[in-house]
């Protein structure tokens, strides 16, 4: 059997969302967001290694969260760093030895599909990477320095989701780089090395939640996921 990780990235502190709780740890319908990410990729292979990126000053209060609700899903907490980049990379670096595929994940995005998820494993292995995406419904325009815009073609775009799922030895290598800004996800740091990405279909409800109204989105998904169980 394939060794296989996940890492849940949630270091950041929620600057968009201007509550005073971090966003991370928001309930949306009852539950923290986190503990209902960390399901969904529990209930597709319990055997995979979950691990959780935090801010080290949130391990007590998201220690304390666990107790308060009950929460028994095994995960390995891990230290985030001052962005995105810096707290996969220390995801990576914890990882185990034999783990060979890693699907990294923003732990703000609870309602990632669990087809989603096993194909991206299943794509990684071959592939050597996974990246979901989903396309666009709206048209899209460039804009230009001199204040004009320009027609896209929309068909030749794609939105870019998590999970972003690797074989281990191949984004290891990838992140140990210095950081440029291009990298907004870990698809931009694999292909950095001169790689091609393969892309693979996202779920459009698996969104991830950035500002106030995606609260109201994501209680009226969990409302619809649990009247649909
Ligand atoms: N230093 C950081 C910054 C971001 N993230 C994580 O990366 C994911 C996507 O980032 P984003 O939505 O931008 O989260 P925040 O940085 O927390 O939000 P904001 O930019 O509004 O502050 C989130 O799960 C976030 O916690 C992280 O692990 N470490
Ligand atoms: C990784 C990501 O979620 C893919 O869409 C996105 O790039 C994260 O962006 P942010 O700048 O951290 O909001």
């Amino acid at each position: 059997m394939t060794n296989k990780a996940a890492i849940l990235v949630a270091g950041g502190r929620g600057t968009r969302m201007g509550s005073p709780i971090s966003k991370q740890y928001l309930p949306i319908a009852g539950q923290p967001v986190l503990m209902r990410t960390l399901s969904v990729f529990y209930s597709v292979d319990p055997s995979i290694e979950l691990i959780l990126v935090l801010p080290e000053n949130d391990f007590s209060y998201w220690e304390e969260l666990c107790q308060h609700y009950q929460f028994t899903i095994s995960h390995r907490l891990v230290a985030g760093g001052n962005s995105r980049f810096q707290s996969v990379r220390n995801g990576l670096n914890s990882l185990n030895p034999e783990t060979e595929l890693v699907a990294i994940h923003d732990g703000v995005r609870p309602f990632v599909d669990k087809k989603v998820i096993s194909e991206s494993f299943e794509t990684a292995q071959q592939q050597g990477s996974a990246i979901a995406v989903i396309a666009l419904k709206d048209s899209i325009r460039k804009l230009t320095d001199d204040g004009k815009s320009f027609y896209q073609e929309r068909q030749n775009f794609r939105m870019v989701q998590t999970p972003q799922t690797f074989q281990v030895k191949k984004i290891k290598k990838a992140f140990a780089v210095t950081e440029l800004q291009q990298f907004t996800d870990d698809a931009t740091v694999y292909e950095n090395q001169g790689w091609q990405v393969t892309l693979i279909s996202g779920n459009p409800e698996n969104i991830k939640i950035t500002t106030p109204e995606d609260m109201d989105y994501a209680e009226f998904i969990a409302a619809k996921q649990s009247s649909d169980r």
